[in-house]
């Protein structure tokens, strides 16, 4: 085969050195290794002139084989004249905001018409999480890290996702088709270098990466055990986001790394230290200059804060602090002599990040106000031109009543008797009385302040006095785990407490019901209630948040007296409200049955792919892309 040279100068690309490496970065194609740069040769595709390094030639770097096209050509020579972008990119603007009112909120990513067709411009993607379906789940962040990738890579870009290796003994088999790389790097943090490791799979058109050390090896979820959260997550999460900063620039997947123009989605506290580490440890050294972060919050609620002496432990340069830095008000403070000092790794994130993007509209506005903010409100404010809301998707294939493996009947919206089948199904697996036209309520969730289950507890009595059944299944706050457990002895006719975590039951119970309660305090998306209206289950939640864009309150009167709606949302977050509209559910449910099926297609009927919000994405990615990095010291 012959290699074509392309009469590129150096100049139009860069070189990077390490202690080991070689590397070029050639615009528009990547960050490329060289494997010996001695003299004139073919290296990993890329032709370096020996004596003056020129740049010679190079292949492809988009597949894993084949030779510069044209357009890569066009993108190089466009750079070398200084014209950082394609025509096509230069045509979108960054928005101004979308996160101050509901009239602003039009101006946010529409993604309407990168939906069906392909996007013009592909990007190398990294998502740095600490779960990922199936490989860990402990919530709603996994759905989304499991199944957002792979629409991104169908849509043509190349997607890595780095997470742990956990071990627990339990999960392990998951990570069977993981193979190691074999490639070693030392981190230096926590006074001390530590060795980790890297598995790969690729599945379903994604690099899935996961990083091995011994602190991911231990029973319990990725943050804790029966005793609580690990004591060690600092440790754990700061070596964590050091590979996922490496992975790119070492790892061969397919024969190429990833190199350093890529976009890294960094989710939640426990990856928030990656923008930071681009900025502190990267860019200054010339290293990652072309690549870009958006942070995405799956839940402000969680900051990975611990207090200010740990600083020294995460390697920064002191300087950095600053970034980090986080004083608690004076009210929470444990005594006189505690000057609230700390660090916050998200609140870091939120300062560095290019862009940062929430799970719907209404949580990017939420958390900019004093109420949803968590204390980093006003800072947040300060970056809303670069914030916006994106509404999750769901995996159609896993949540699908037309094939779901874990329900006992399949059915969809042309044929719905497969789902009284299921809720007669599960009232027997739970031992209920089998009856048909009593209406089942059913709430599936974290047990935790967030999702409102004190307010479940407090309405119990009042709701058992009604004829209904209620099926909560769920797992975390001790507390509540044996107030169900009760609550199931007092009212063992009505009521069924599953206290675990436990995947198949949660596809039962969001077929066999027909409510699902969701009074969460605040919801950045929620996935449950998506679940249920795709399975005809009909949700009743408090309006806030994602809850809130995603719930469509029902008006029977609307259309002509067709209806509207696609089931409930109550406000303020009071055992009245909540109590009076799962009434007003139960009554439509047993007198008005036309309206009760219009509710249920309505849901099952609506579109809940990914395919919009991926095209919201990469929207994000190409704004994120077209500025200057965000945090650039150098
Ligand atoms: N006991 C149990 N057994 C089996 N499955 C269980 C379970 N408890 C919970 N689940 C599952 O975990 C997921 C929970 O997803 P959510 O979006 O409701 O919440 P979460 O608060 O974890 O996620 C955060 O991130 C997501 C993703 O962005 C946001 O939607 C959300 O608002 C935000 O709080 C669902 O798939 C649910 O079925």
């Amino acid at each position: 085969m012959e290699i074509p040279q392309v009469p590129v100068a150096l100049s139009a690309a860069r070189l990077w050195r390490s202690p080991t490496n070689l590397a070029v970065l050639i615009p528009n194609l990547g960050f490329v290794k060289v494997v010996s740069p001695n003299k004139f040769q073919r290296c990993n595709g890329v032709f370096l002139n020996g004596s003056d390094r020129r740049l010679m030639g190079f292949c492809s770097l988009k597949g894993n084989s084949g030779f510069v096209g044209e357009r890569d050509l066009e993108g190089v020579l466009l750079e070398r004249n200084g014209l950082e972008h394609s025509s096509e990119s230069d045509k979108l603007g960054p928005d101004d905001s979308n996160v101050d009112s509901s009239s602003d909120r039009k101006q946010s990513v529409s993604g309407e018409e990168g939906v069906k067709t392909k996007p013009k411009i592909t990007q190398n993607i990294v998502f740095v999480a600490s779960e990922a379906n199936p490989y860990a789940k402990t919530g709603g962040l996994g759905d989304v890290v499991g199944s957002l990738p792979v629409v991104l890579a169908r849509r043509g870009h190349r997607v890595m996702v780095v997470i742990p290796r956990y071990m627990n003994g339990i999960t392990d088999k998951v990570y069977g088709n993981a193979l190691d790389t074999k490639l070693r790097i030392k981190v230096s943090c926590f006074g001390g270098d530590h060795e980790v490791a890297f598995f790969h799979e690729y599945k379903e058109g994604v690099d899935w990466v996961f990083v091995n050390h011994p602190s991911y090896h231990r029973p319990g979820n990725p943050y804790g055990d029966n005793f609580g959260a690990f004591g060690d997550n600092q440790f754990r999460f700061t070596l964590f986001c050091y590979a996922a900063c490496e992975a790119p620039l070492v790892l061969p997947l397919g024969g190429y790394i990833y190199g350093e123009r890529c976009i890294f989605l960094v989710n939640d506290w426990h990856a928030s230290l990656v923008p930071i580490l681009l900025a502190a440890k990267y860019r200054p050294y010339g290293v990652y200059k072309h690549a870009r972060s958006v942070l995405v919050i799956h839940n402000l609620a969680h900051q990975g804060v611990e207090p200010a002496t740990t600083f020294g432990n995460l390697g920064l340069p002191p300087e950095w602090y600053g970034a980090l830095e986080w004083v608690f008000p004076t009210w929470a403070r444990k005594h006189a002599l505690d000057r609230g000092e700390a660090v916050n790794p998200l609140k870091g994130g939120i300062v560095t990040a290019d862009r940062i993007v929430t799970v719907s509209q209404g949580y990017a506005w939420e958390i900019t106000t004093a109420e949803g903010g968590t204390g980093l409100d006003e800072l947040l404010r300060s970056r809303k031109s670069v914030i916006n809301g994106i509404t999750n998707g769901i995996d159609i294939d896993e949540w699908n009543p037309v094939s779901d493996r874990h329900i006992s009947c399949q059915y969809s919206v042309i044929d719905l008797s497969g789902k009284a089948e299921c809720k007669l199904a599960l009232q027997k697996e739970l031992g209920l009385a089998v009856r048909p036209d009593v209406p089942l309520v059913g709430f599936i969730g974290r047990l935790d302040y967030q999702k409102g289950v004190d307010l479940i507890r407090s309405s119990l009595d009042e709701l058992m006095q009604d004829d209904v059944q209620f099926i909560m299944l769920g797992s975390g706050d001790p507390d509540i785990e044996q107030w169900m457990r009760t609550a199931e002895c007092n009212y063992r006719d009505k009521f069924r407490g599953w206290v675990g975590f436990s995947v198949p039951v949660s596809h039962r119970v969001t077929a066999g019901c027909d409510i699902l309660l969701m009074p969460s305090r605040f919801e950045p998306c929620g996935l449950n209630q998506l679940y249920a209206m795709r399975y005809g289950t009909v949700p009743v939640v408090h309006g806030t948040g994602g809850l809130k864009d995603t719930v469509e309150n029902f008006d029977p009167f609307a259309n002509g007296g067709e209806g509207r709606g696609t089931g409930w949302s109550f406000s303020p977050l009071s055992k009245e409200a909540m109590l009076g509209t799962l009434r007003i559910a139960t009554q439509t449910y047993r007198e008005y049955k036309n309206s009760w099926e219009g509710i249920m297609r309505r849901g099952m009927e609506r579109d809940y792919t990914w395919e919009k919000a991926a095209a919201q994405y990469e929207q994000v990615f190409q704004w994120a892309m077209m500025d200057p990095p965000y945090c650039n010291m150098t």
